[in-house]
């Protein structure tokens, strides 16, 4: 079952009450170390309060003028044993705590990385990578200390509560009607901390989002002296935060209040009418000061409880914002028709075939493709024109099965890509975007992301083959240099072939090179041309072709106007037949007819 609701969308409602029972889930993977924490912390209570009575023990040793040795002995161990119960059952939980969140980030970490492309188009990434770290870390506490506390001290109170019935009947409905009243102003005050905490956490949430925001276009902000305009929106969030922060507070000083005033207050109704029981006889005075010192002694456990619910309700809003994204829409890894279809034996060139399909990102947005028909097949290269927004890149998108086409069929061997196993489809294409992005980190981590098997004889070959050598040799490490967010610290032309490495290293069947629309020089576009061409030689190449060179140089011209395709040809047979081809021709691809 899944929820489509994009999370970003769905944390600007009020947050909803998280099910309980999840945070039970994720605890319960930890139970064991949970168990075993919350048992050693709970001796290590026991063995404190043996201590006074060996310290009795020794000053009566003491006044008995015995050998102080055997008492000051049990006292050491005592006092040691104490200590380091005390230390390792709270370290346990702790442990557990953190147990938990690892379970969550795991799960959550395996959900971002497999959303389907049509979920990140919506999201904002500041916000996703506040729900994994900071979200995430409000659990601990919760699926620790704040669970066990509260599972002793209800205990303890139901023991308490059960004691009192027992000793005197009319003081217990007389406390019963304060319990009755906290638990009233519990229920009330309750939600409210979740939704304050909830609201703290989306304003986090959104302070990553604008934080992100920035640094994407970091440049352009400086050159569009925006810093002031986006650092007060950031500090607005931070402010949200900051105020959503101190409601919840406010919410659990009240949860505190709510709990000390009415104990206090039984505590005195009780004396009065339990002072006036004794009076007239009908109680004993025993049973008064036990009472009395019974109700005492459960003030602590009481502020625990509020405590820890208190605690709760902040971890139940976390996990609430947790679970937006794990409900959020998942790639499958093959479509059911796929299971047990063997698709690896075929080699060499894939072929590729648009049949009569019709596309929309949305199904509020108007149709991009409206009834595509074409094929590739074999060696050699395929070029994709048209004007801007004709769906070109679509086309692409299509065929690596980020989005499924609305009718008709895409196939890839003569097999629709949706009965494809993900895995071995992708694993066929080498796919290179308009804009080349290159990830954070070194030249080479960025070559094998596709294929981490690579020998460095295969690293060594596409490096020459995609005319970075002398990059490398440039580079102060080589090919161990880093190449900085987004590849700041490269060219254009060098970030294009650096991608197109990256896609020739996986040996692909089938090569999807978005080419960028802005202009290289004529080294660089010489260059890129004859990359394209020696992988031609070897496989199937598709490029949405903005370049005169690399149209002139396709064996095939696929001319898309309008979400269909117009015509389909050469350099020269376009020309001479294709209005919109020949237009092209002379405008974009700057050639004469
Ligand atoms: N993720 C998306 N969500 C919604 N609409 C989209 C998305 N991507 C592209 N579009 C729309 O689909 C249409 C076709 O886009 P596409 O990128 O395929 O065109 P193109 O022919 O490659 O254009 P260009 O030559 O400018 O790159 C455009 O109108 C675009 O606004």
């Amino acid at each position: 079952m899944t929820d489509t609701t994009p999370a970003t969308e769905a944390a600007h409602e009020a947050p909803a009450r998280a099910p309980i029972s999840r945070l039970w889930a994720y605890a319960r993977q930890h139970l064991r170390l949970l168990i075993i924490g919350g048992a050693l912390s709970f001796a290590g209570g026991i063995v404190g309060l043996v201590q006074p009575l060996i310290a009795m023990d020794v000053i009566d040793t003491l006044s008995n003028s015995e050998s102080l040795t055997r008492p000051l002995l049990y006292l050491g161990a005592v006092v040691i044993v104490g200590g380091a119960l005390s230390a390792l059952g709270p370290y346990l939980m702790q442990i557990a705590g953190q147990d938990v969140v690892l379970t969550v980030r795991k799960q959550l970490i395996g959900r971002l990385v497999r959303l389907q492309v049509a979920e990140v188009d919506r999201l904002k990434p500041g916000d996703l990578v506040s729900r994994l770290s900071s979200d995430t870390n409000l659990l601990r506490t919760v699926a620790s200390t704040t669970v066990i506390g509260g599972v002793t001290d209800s205990f303890m109170i139901l023991g308490g509560i059960a004691l009192m019935a027992w000793l005197d009947p009319v003081l217990f409905g007389t406390t019963m009607a304060m319990v009755v009243f906290v638990t009233v102003m519990m229920v009330f005050i309750l939600p409210r901390i979740q939704r304050a905490t909830g609201d703290s956490q989306k304003a986090l949430g959104d302070m990553g989002s604008l934080l992100e925001r920035v640094f994407s276009a970091f440049r352009t902000v400086k050159a569009s002296g925006a810093e002031d305009y986006e650092i007060g929106r950031l500090e607005a969030a931070a402010t949200t935060a900051r105020d959503k922060g101190v409601k919840a507070s406010l919410w659990e000083a009240l949860a505190g209040v709510a709990a000390f005033l009415p104990v206090n207050i039984a505590f005195l109704m009780v004396l009065g009418v339990g002072g006036a029981r004794v009076a007239s006889g009908a109680m004993e005075v025993g049973t008064l000061i036990g009472f009395l010192l019974l109700l005492f002694y459960l003030m602590g456990p009481i502020n625990g409880l509020v405590a820890s619910l208190s605690q709760l309700q902040t971890g139940l809003a976390a996990i609430h914002r947790v679970e937006e994204v794990a409900n959020l829409d998942s790639e499958a890894a093959g479509s059911e028709a796929a299971q047990g279809e063997p698709h690896m034996a075929a080699s060499g060139p894939a072929q590729v075939a648009f049949e009569d399909v019709t596309f929309r990102y949305a199904e509020d947005l108007p149709f991009v493709h409206h009834g595509v028909t074409f094929a590739s097949s074999g060696r050699g290269l395929t070029a994709l024109v048209g004007p801007s927004g004709a769906g070109k890149t679509t086309v692409f998108s299509l065929i690596e099965r980020f989005y499924p086409a609305t009718t008709g069929r895409v196939t890839v061997d003569g097999v629709d890509v949706r009965d494809w196993p993900l895995e071995d489809l992708r694993g066929l294409i080498g796919y290179v975007e308009q804009d080349a992005p290159v990830l954070d980190g070194s030249l080479r981590e960025n070559l094998v992301m596709a294929a981490q098997d690579a020998t460095e004889a295969e690293i060594e070959d596409v490096v020459k083959t995609a005319r970075l050598t002398e990059l490398v040799e440039k580079l102060p490490e080589g090919l161990d240099s880093r190449i900085g967010y987004r590849g700041t610290t490269l060219s254009g032309g060098e970030r294009q072939r650096v991608a197109i490495a990256r896609a020739l290293l996986r040996k692909p069947r089938l090569l999807l090179l978005d080419e960028a629309t802005s202009q290289l020089d004529a080294a660089n576009e010489a260059s890129l041309k004859q990359v394209m061409l020696d992988a031609a030689e070897r496989t199937n190449v598709i490029v949405v072709a903005h370049r005169l060179s690399t149209v002139t140089s396709a064996d095939q011209i696929v001319v898309f106007d309008a979400g269909l395709v117009r015509a389909v040809g050469t350099h020269a047979e376009l020309v001479a037949k294709d209005d919109l081809y020949r237009d092209l021709a002379a405008s974009q691809l700057l050639t004469a007819a």
